[in-house]
């Protein structure tokens, strides 16, 4: 068996089912949002997500430590935002037992769902096993309709080993053009794709499903042979990345292609795959410390199928130091062979600020 490989699966799976939940909510009208203290979204998909990923984590590996980006505190004081997660949670489970079964099947009771979710609260590090967790990733992609993510990632002595995404509502075919428009129709025909990346391993695709896991393929960047013909992934949100440094960096690249607006860590997978080539994410605020959760999976991912990822300073990021990425400010993911070039424009560009 090769390394890491229980821990694939398991992540694979846990994804997956959490991925029925979320889908389940994206589909609704009413989506239970909340408002955190720092007046982003949370909805009872996030929370009914982390619940079930963490019980698969914790019957399979009860000695990791976890971070995760959500915490119950905010469900104590509210029944009826509690009882509408509880009803989602039990009633979501793989279509097959036996996939079930190996994640521990279902969460016992509401209150075992509270500690599960709260389970989350490790402040990350450089020793050991730990799992980061993002339930959803680009809440606000999800309630618009949009791309959003569900993350997963084991790292050792602060290291990224396996990274694990869930994009229901990015295309199965790996060839599919990067739509201008990545806002998701009615229907998931076509649609659910789940990416994988293990250290030295290399990293995959396979359609998203409800069951036990679809068969694989490997993915790979394209190779950029004329850089003016690449085209961008960028966050829709302009609060996120700055959309005007960006265009100013595309230009100086002689870049004409607009750049695709897609939320969560969607575009570090749609990097991988060949279907756009570069992600920049361009700091908006001079505080903003990115967290982990966010980035560690995408970072393996894209770095297992040919790319090169650092912050703008050209610095690896940094998952051993906590819940955030305080050492790095900033994202350039590229295929390895353009990645210098990308960053020397980068930092011409910032620099001038
Ligand atoms: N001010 C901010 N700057 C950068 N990223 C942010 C900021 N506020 C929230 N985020 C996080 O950015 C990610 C989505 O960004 P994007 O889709 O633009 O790449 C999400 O993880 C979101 O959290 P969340 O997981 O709560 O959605
Ligand atoms: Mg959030
Ligand atoms: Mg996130
Ligand atoms: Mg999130």
């Amino acid at each position: 068996m090769s390394l890491y490989a229980k821990e694939l699966e398991i992540a694979q799976l846990a994804v997956q089912r959490a991925a029925i939940l979320t889908k389940r909510v994206f589909h609704e009208k009413a989506k239970g949002t909340v408002s955190k203290d720092d007046k982003s979204p949370v909805t009872i998909g996030d929370f009914g997500a982390q619940a079930l990923i963490i019980a698969a984590l914790k019957h399979n590996f009860p000695e990791d430590e976890i971070v995760a980006e959500e915490e119950a505190a905010q469900l104590q004081e509210d029944a009826n935002l509690r009882s509408t997660i509880w009803d989602l949670v039990k009633g979501t489970s793989l279509s097959d037992a036996s996939a079930e079964a190996v994640l521990g099947g279902a969460i016992k009771s509401e209150d075992d769902m509270l500690t599960f979710i709260d389970y989350g609260n490790s402040k990350g590090g450089a020793k050991g096993r730990i799992w980061a967790i993002d339930p959803i990733d680009g809440t606000k992609g999800f309630l618009r309709g949009g791309q959003y993510a569900v993350c997963l990632a084991l790292m050792v002595d602060g290291d990224v080993k396996v990274g694990v995404l869930g994009c229901p509502n990015l295309p199965i075919d790996d060839a599919a053009p990067l739509s201008g428009s990545m806002e998701s129709g009615q229907t998931d025909e076509g649609k659910g794709c789940l990416f994988s990346g293990v250290l030295g391993q290399g990293a995959t695709s396979r359609p998203l499903t409800t069951g036990a896991l679809a068969s694989s393929q490997k993915i790979s960047m394209k190779a950029i042979a004329d850089i003016a013909a690449a085209s961008f992934c960028e966050s829709v949100e302009a609060g996120h990345s700055s959309h005007g440094d960006q265009a100013e960096i595309a230009k100086k690249l002689g870049i004409t292609n607009p750049s695709v607006r897609m939320d969560s860590q969607a575009k570090y997978a749609s990097i991988a795959r060949g279907a756009g080539d570069i992600y920049l994410r361009l700091p908006v605020s001079a505080t903003y410390q990115e967290k982990i959760w966010d980035h560690a999976a995408g970072d393996l991912i894209v770095r297992e199928a040919g790319g090169a990822v650092t912050d703008i300073h050209g610095k690896r990021l940094d998952f051993s130091i906590g819940r955030t990425l305080a050492n790095n400010k900033g994202v350039v993911a590229a295929p390895a062979g353009g990645h210098a070039q990308v960053l020397a424009v980068v930092q011409e560009v910032l620099g001038n600020k």
